[in-house]
Order: C-alpha cells, then structure tokens, then sequence
C-alpha cells in the first residue's frame, strides 16, 4: 500500500501548526479525540451558511435540502460500515457512550431478567461496563468478564467456559482505548450467536481506524462516535440489525420519533427516525458524512498501515529506554494505533505534564478503565495514540521528553 501523504494531510489541519512557548503543538490524543479537517469544518459552515433548517421535511426548500442531507449522512454511513440494510440500520446519538445506553435501555432493559448473563471483557470502557453493570443490578440479570492475559489478548479459552446458554448478550470493544488491543470480535460474535446471544461490539477506537465490515463481523449492534474519527463531537451511531431494531421499544419520546398520538397513547414512527426523538445534530450529521468522505478517499487499509507503524515504533523506541512499562500486545495486527505507558517512578500525570511542557499532548488516566487499571496494578498510564497526521519525529519528540520527567523525578 503506497504510504500517506503526511504533510499533504496535515495541511488541512491548521490546528496542528498552532505553538504554545514557541514549541509546534505534537498532538498524540487522537483516541480522545480526533482533529476535525477543513472540508469536515467547510461542509458544516456551509450548512449554517446556506440551508440549516429543521429537519422532518418541513414545506419549504431549506428544510427540504436540510431534511436531504440529513437523511443522506445516514445512508452514507451504513454504506461505511457494511450495513446493507441502510438508514434503517443506522442511529444518529450523541457519542457512543448514547448509543450504548440506547442499547442498555430499549432492549437490555425490556429483555433482561434475572436468569440473564451479560458477558464483557476485563478491557471494556465505563461507557460498556459501568452501563451494563447498572442495568444488570436493575433486572436482575449478572456480569461476568472475559480475561485478560498477560499479554493484553482476551483469554478465548475463558470467553468459550462464560459464554453459555444463559447468556443474552456479549458485549466487546473492538480495539482497546488503553491497551490498543484488536479483539477477536468475529470469534466472540459466533460464540454468543452459538448460544443464541446478541453480540454488541463497541467500535469507538475500531471505525476510525481500520476498514469495518458490521455483516462480516455480523454483530447485532455496533456503536462508535463521530468525533474519533475526524468529524464532529456531538453525533455517534448505533448500527443495529433492522429485525432488532424493529422489535425494540424507544427509551427517548418526543416529536419527529411518532407515527400516531391521541390523548390515550402513541405509535411510533419508522426505523430509525423511531430512535432519532426531537431535533437531531444535523450539521454534525453533515460533518459525519465528510468525515466518512475524508477517509475514505485516504483509504482505512491506508490508516490502518500508517498507525500500526507508528505503534510500533513507539513501542520499540519505549522499550528500547529500558525504564518503561508499556501494556498491551507486542506491535502487530492485534495492536491498534495506541501506546499506553508508564515510566519507572514518575507517575503518569507528572509525566504527562512534563510532556506538556514540550507541547506535547497525551492524555494521563485510567482511561475510563479503572478496572483494567486495578488488574494492571496501577493507578493510571500514559497514552500516547496516534492518527493520519502524526510522524516518526513527533514519536521521538515523546521519547526524548522523558529525559526531563526522569531527572525531575526520577
Ligand atoms: C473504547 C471506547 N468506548 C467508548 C468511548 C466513549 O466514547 P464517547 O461517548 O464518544 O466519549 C470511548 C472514548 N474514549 C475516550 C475518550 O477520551 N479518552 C478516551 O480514551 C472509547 O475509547
């Protein structure tokens, strides 16, 4: 695969030429957010600018165009995500962290019951985790998580002793948001599907970064966020398969989500306008689809290529310094464009400040994986995690500030 364009890209970033002490800024926290390219920003200025309107087909032109888009922006990320049943199998949420609440509580919630298992993983974020485990304590239902290994891997061994016909849903993230782990999330779905279990995948770190196939993989749900992936914060998806999504209940009522009101009761509208209550995040809808455009004219197998270089150099260049504790797999296939660290008696914020004095960005934390974090035996890491416009030199930039951590508090 001919390698990206780096500079050509980083053009169309002008946030990345912004200095702070005079120094570059070097942004490495892409899986907390991606930067947004100008034609991300020029489709969504140019909604404002020239047809915003509310959407639901209003009688006249602006809110035709605007309603057109909207619905358009749906169509073009089913057709991203290999959903071949269209905008029907596509809802527009505010993040991922929506779409799985939407799962926890039109279907988890109604579905659920005391004799039910919900199958995570040790890595799931507290998007997953916390959601399920609140839902589990109201129905009844329990929780019981996938192994971790030594390596970072799930223990498949431990999903095949968990997943049983008790079990109604296994819920996995894709790739690892502090570990960078690529799960086995095809495995996982033909071992709930052999107990009659729903699969949802977690794409938050996955969809920005490699090609997804949603039918080849055939999860039942699959979530991810817009702003991960050069568009906009404030829309996510919940991809669903249309006969799931037909036979859930809706958990947000309002207008635009109805067919039929009377004083007595309501019916609800088609898929997925039946999950899309009130005003929608139109001009984030807008923003989605050029993002999908923007990616796609680079190429995913293109993205993917250039992040797993860069973790693997990371990786390399931090083990090499001899007093560095990275976790996750070795640099791979199974290791997404992520490097999670901790640098021998420095803790992760004052390294993360350290590097900040370098303008350099990295996010310190548990990674809303606290418990990950208690498995892994500390507090808190140090991520460094890359995207399209990202070089080998701001790599090296990362190393060479631990040098500073190291005298100052080492
Ligand atoms: C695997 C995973 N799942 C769910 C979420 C939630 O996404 P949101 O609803 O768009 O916020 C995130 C965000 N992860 C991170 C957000 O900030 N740092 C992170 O690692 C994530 O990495």
């Amino acid at each position: 695969l001919e390698a990206l364009d780096v500079e050509a890209i980083r053009e169309e970033f002008p946030i990345l030429e912004r200095e702070f002490d005079d120094q570059q800024v070097v942004y490495l926290d892409n899986a907390a957010t991606t930067q947004t390219p100008d034609p991300v920003v020029d489709a969504m200025s140019d909604y404002y600018r020239r047809y915003n309107s509310n959407v639901h087909r209003g009688i006249h032109h602006l809110s035709q165009e605007a309603s057109e888009a909207y619905e358009e922006a749906h169509d073009r990320v089913a057709e991203f995500i290999g959903a071949s049943g269209g905008r029907e199998e596509v809802i527009f949420t505010k993040n991922t962290t929506e779409s799985e609440n939407l799962l926890a509580y039109s279907w988890g919630l109604n579905e659920l019951g005391p004799e039910d298992e919900v199958v995570l993983t040790e890595m799931e974020h507290h998007a997953s985790l916390v959601t399920w485990q609140q839902i589990a304590m109201r129905t009844g239902a329990s929780v019981e998580y996938i192994r971790v290994d030594e390596e970072g891997r799930l223990d498949m061994d431990h999903a095949e002793e968990l997943i049983t016909d008790e079990t109604a849903l296994v819920s996995a993230v894709h790739v690892s948001n502090t570990l960078g782990t690529v799960n086995p999330v095809s495995e996982l779905t033909d071992l709930a599907h052999e107990h009659d279990a729903l699969s949802f995948i977690d794409g938050a770190q996955a969809v920005p970064n490699q090609p997804v196939d949603v039918e080849e993989i055939d999860a039942d749900f699959y979530a991810f966020s817009g702003h991960k992936m050069a568009g906009p914060t404030g829309i996510g998806v919940l991809y669903g398969k249309k006969e799931l999504l037909e036979a859930m209940e809706p958990y947000l009522y309002g207008g635009g989500m109805i067919r039929k009101v009377t004083f007595e009761e309501s019916t609800w509208g088609d898929l997925p306008w039946k999950f899309e209550p009130g005003t929608p995040p139109i001009a984030e809808a807008v923003g989605l689809h050029a993002a999908v455009d923007w990616l796609e004219e680079i190429g995913m197998d293109r993205i993917r290529e250039h992040e797993q270089d860069l973790a693997r150099y990371a990786y390399e260049r931090l083990e090499d310094e001899g007093d560095v504790e990275i976790y996750g797999p070795e640099p791979g296939p199974d290791r997404g464009g992520l490097v999670s660290f901790n640098l021998e008696n420095v803790h992760a914020h004052d390294l993360t400040s350290i590097m900040n004095d370098h303008t350099i960005a990295v996010r310190a934390g548990d990674h809303c994986t606290q418990p990950l974090h208690d498995k892994l035996g500390v507090p808190a890491s140090t991520r460094a995690s890359f995207y399209v416009y990202n070089t080998r030199e701001e790599v090296d930039k990362l190393v060479a500030a631990l040098d500073d951590a190291r005298q100052l508090f080492a």
